[in-house]
C-alpha cells in the first residue's frame, strides 16, 4: 500500500514537472533559446572547439565513423570486386545528392557484389591513393563568379601540383558539371576539373561531360545512363584482389590525426566548415538604413568576435553563416502536416531526431524540390489534387525537367508549406516527406571589415528579406535569423569562405575601381580600410548606388570621411531621388574619360552585387566606355578587351542571383 502511494506521488510530481517545464520553455527569453541552439549544435555537428563530452550524445557515431559510413555505404565487403570512386564538390549540397544518386545507380546496375562504389567529398581527396584508382566519376558545382566550391579547391590545386602530365595513366574519368545558365561562367568548375584530369591522365573522359542547368534531373539521368552504357560495353576496371586500401588510409589520415575526433581539424588548410563551424559571439549589430515604412530597406552591420578561432581573413573573403529556420514558419509547416513536432525521425546517419528539430536546423523549408510533388502524387487521393499534380508533372511538358516551364513557374512562387496546403488530400509519411526536402545550406556574406584594423573582429553587411507571397508573410531564413532571432552576446555558427577570385592588386600603387550598389559595397568597405592601413598610394574609386540619399546610403559617413581624407573618389547614384531613375552604370558613363585613363594606368576593376541585372548593365557600360574611349575600337574589340582584363585578373566580379 505504502509503495502504491509513493508511486502515485512520484507520478503526479513527474507530470507536474513535465507540464511546468514545457510552460516555462514557451516563455523562455531568446537568450535561453539561443543556448538551446548552441547545445543542439554541440551535440549534432563536429565543432572543432567541442570536447569529447559535448559530442556524440545524440549522434552516437564518431566523426570518423560517420565519414566511413558515407564513403562505404555503397561498397561491398567482397574483397575481389571492381572499384569506382564517385566524388563530389559541393557548396550548397546538391552535388552530394547527385553523387549519391550516381553511386546508388551504379551499385544497383552492376550489383553490390560486383562493384564497390565509394562516395567521397573532394574535401577528403588526400585519403585517396590516386595511382591505385582506375575510375572516378566527379559531380561538381560552380560557385562565385565561376569558381570551384570551397571544399573542392584543395583537390584541384593538390592534384595539379602533385602529378605531372600523363602520370595517372590508369585513371579513367568522367565529369558531371553542375551550374546555372543565369551565371556568366556556366559550369566553369566542372570544365576546369575535366581539363585537369585530361592533363594528368593523358586521356579523354570516357563519357562526354554533362552540364546541368540548376536541378535538371532528366539531364543528370541521361548522363548516368551514358556512364552505365559505357561501362557495360568497355571493360575499364580490373578486380582488385588485395582488398580496398581506402578504409585503412581513412583511419590513418583522419583517425589518428584528429583533435577531439573532429575531421575538419585534420585539414588545417580548411579549418572550420559546414560540419565544423566556429561559434562566433555577436559584438555589435546596428541598422544602417532608415527603416520605417514597408518599402524601406533594412540593412544591418553586424560585428562578430573571432578571437580564439584562429580564423584569418583578407578582403574579398566571405563569412558563411549557418542559420536556423524561423519558428513561425516551422510551426506553420507543422500545422499543415498535422504534426506536433515531437515525432521521432531518423537523421541521414540514422541517429534519432525530432521532426521539429529536423525542420528547424537541418532542412530547407522554403525551396520546393520538384521531387516533392512526385511524392505528393503518390499519397494524394482527391481527384482535384491528382489532376493538378498530373498536369504539373506532365511528361509531355517535360516532367521534372528544366524544360517544364509550367512546373518551374509554379514552384518559383511557392514554399514547402504552400504545396502541402494546396494538396491537402495527400497523407504523407513524415520520414518520407523530410527525405524530399533539401538540406538547409549556409549563407555567405562578403566581409566588410579589414583584419589589419582588428584581427579579432569581422563584420558583415546584411540586407534583411521580408515580403508577402500568396497572402502570407515570408522571410529570408538567414537574414531574419540575424535580424530577429540573435542579438549582441549570442553566438552564431560561422566559417570562412575564401575567395581568391576577388582580391586587391598586390601593388598598393595600382588604382582600383569598385562598383558596388546596395550591399555590394560590403567588400569595398573592407578594401578601403585595408588599403588605407597599408598606406596604398593607388587611387580608390567607388561607384555606389541606392534608392534614397537620406534612407539607404550605406556607410555614408564613413565613405564621406574617406573622401574628406583625400583617399576616395566617390560617385553615387540615388535611383529614386528624382523623376528619372539613375543607376551606377549611368554615372559610370558620365565618367568615361576618367575611367579609361585609370584603365590605362593599369587599374583593377571590381563589381559586387546583383548578378541578374546590375552586373550585366555594368558590363555593358564598360563595353561602351572602352569602345568610345579607346581609339578605333569596335564593339567586338571592346568585348575582347574586357575578356583580356578578366583573364589577367584585372576585372573581378562577386555577384549573386536571387
Ligand atoms: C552565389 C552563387 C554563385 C554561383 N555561381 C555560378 C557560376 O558562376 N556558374 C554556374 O554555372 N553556376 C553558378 N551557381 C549555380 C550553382 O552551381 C548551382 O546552383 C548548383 O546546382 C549548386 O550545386 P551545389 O549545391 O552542389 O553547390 C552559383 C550559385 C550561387 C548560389
Amino acid at each position: 500500500m505504502t509503495l502504491l502511494v509513493l508511486l502515485l506521488v512520484f507520478l503526479v510530481t513527474a507530470v507536474y514537472l513535465v507540464f511546468f517545464c514545457n510552460l516555462c520553455d514557451s516563455k523562455k527569453p531568446d537568450k535561453f533559446k539561443e543556448k538551446r541552439f548552441e547545445n543542439f549544435l554541440l551535440k549534432n555537428i563536429d565543432l572543432s572547439v567541442g570536447t569529447a563530452e559535448t559530442q556524440g550524445k545524440k549522434n552516437t557515431l564518431s566523426p570518423l565513423e560517420r565519414l566511413k559510413q558515407e564513403v562505404f555505404q555503397y561498397s561491398s565487403s567482397n574483397i575481389s570486386t571492381k572499384r569506382v570512386l564517385v566524388a563530389y564538390g559541393t557548396e550548397y549540397g546538391f552535388s552530394r545528392e547527385v553523387a549519391k544518386k550516381i553511386a546508388e545507380q551504379l551499385s544497383q546496375h552492376f550489383g553490390k557484389d560486383h562493384i564497390s562504389v565509394r562516395l567521397l567529398n573532394l574535401l577528403h581527396w588526400e585519403i585517396v591513393d590516386w595511382k591505385r584508382e582506375e575510375l572516378i566519376l566527379v559531380a561538381c558545382s560552380t560557385t562565385g563568379d565561376g569558381v570551384l566550391p570551397n571544399e573542392a579547391k584543395d583537390f584541384y590545386d593538390g592534384l595539379k601540383e602533385k602529378f605531372k602530365e600523363g602520370e595517372l595513366q590508369n585513371l579513367n574519368f568522367a565529369v558531371l558539371a553542375l551550374g546555372d545558365r543565369g551565371y556568366p561562367h556556366f559550369c566553369r568548375a566542372g570544365k576546369l576539373l575535366e581539363e585537369l584530369l585530361k592533363k594528368i591522365t593523358g586521356r579523354e573522359a570516357f563519357v562526354v561531360r554533362g552540364e546541368v542547368d540548376q536541378e535538371d534531373w532528366p539531364v543528370i539521368e541521361e548522363w548516368i545512363d551514358s556512364v552505365l552504357g559505357c561501362l557495360d560495353n568497355h571493360d575499364l576496371l580490373t578486380c582488385m584482389e588485395n582488398g580496398d586500401y581506402l578504409e585503412a588510409s581513412l583511419e590513418m589520415k583522419v583517425g589518428t590525426n584528429s583533435v577531439n575526433g573532429c575531421i575538419g581539424s585534420t585539414f588545417p588548410n580548411v579549418g572550420y566548415s559546414k560540419e565544423t563551424p566556429f561559434l562566433a559571439k555577436i559584438l555589435e549589430k546596428r541598422l544602417l538604413t532608415k527603416y520605417e515604412f514597408p518599402d524601406d530597406k533594412e540593412v544591418l552591420h553586424i560585428e562578430l568576435d573571432l578571437s580564439s578561432s584562429g580564423i584569418q581573413y583578407i578582403p574579398g573573403d566571405a563569412l558563411a553563416v549557418l542559420p536556423k529556420n524561423c519558428p513561425r514558419q516551422v510551426q506553420r509547416l507543422l500545422v499543415a502536416l498535422g504534426a506536433t513536432g515531437e515525432e521521432e525521425l531518423s537523421n541521414s546517419d540514422n541517429s534519432p531526431i525530432s521532426l521539429k528539430d529536423m525542420l528547424t536546423y537541418n532542412l530547407d523549408i522554403k525551396n520546393v524540390k520538384p521531387e516533392l510533388l512526385m511524392y505528393l502524387r503518390q499519397c494524394a487521393y482527391s481527384d482535384n489534387d491528382l489532376k493538378l499534380l498530373d498536369d504539373l508533372l506532365d511528361v509531355e511538358k517535360g516532367g521534372l525537367s528544366k524544360k517544364n516551364g509550367v512546373l518551374r513557374g509554379y514552384l518559383a512562387s511557392r514554399e514547402v508549406y504552400d504545396v502541402l496546403a494546396e494538396f491537402s488530400s495527400a497523407s504523407v509519411d513524415l520520414q518520407k516527406f523530410v527525405e524530399h526536402l533539401r538540406p538547409l545550406s549556409p549563407r555567405y556574406y562578403s566581409i566588410s571589415s579589414s583584419s589589419l584594423v582588428n584581427s579579432n573582429r569581422v563584420s558583415i553587411t546584411v540586407a534583411v528579406v521580408r515580403y508577402e507571397l500568396l497572402g502570407l508573410d515570408r522571410v529570408g531564413v538567414a537574414t531574419t535569423y540575424l535580424a530577429d532571432r540573435v542579438d549582441v552576446g549570442s553566438k552564431i555558427p560561422v566559417f570562412l569562405s575564401k575567395n581568391d577570385n576577388f582580391r586587391l592588386p598586390s601593388a598598393g600603387s595600382t588604382p582600383v575601381i569598385m562598383i558596388g550598389p546596395g550591399t555590394g559595397v560590403a567588400p569595398f568597405r573592407a578594401f578601403l580600410l585595408e588599403r588605407e592601413r597599408m598606406g596604398s598610394t593607388g587611387r580608390n574609386v567607388l561607384f555606389f548606388g541606392c534608392r534614397h540619399k537620406d534612407r539607404d546610403f550605406l556607410y555614408a559617413e564613413e565613405l564621406q570621411a574617406f573622401v574628406d581624407r583625400g583617399f576616395l573618389d566617390l560617385f553615387v547614384a540615388f535611383s529614386r531621388d528624382q523623376a528619372k531613375k539613375i543607376y551606377v552604370q549611368d554615372i559610370m558613363l558620365e565618367q568615361s574619360a576618367f575611367l579609361w585613363s585609370l584603365l590605362e594606368q593599369g587599374a583593377h576593376v571590381y563589381v559586387c552585387g546583383d548578378g541578374t541585372k546590375m552586373a550585366n548593365d555594368v558590363h555593358e557600360a564598360w563595353i561602351r566606355i572602352v569602345s568610345c574611349q579607346k581609339p578605333d575600337c569596335s564593339r567586338e574589340e571592346a568585348l575582347e578587351f574586357m575578356d583580356a582584363l578578366e583573364r589577367n585578373s584585372r576585372y573581378q566580379r562577386d555577384v549573386w542571383i536571387t
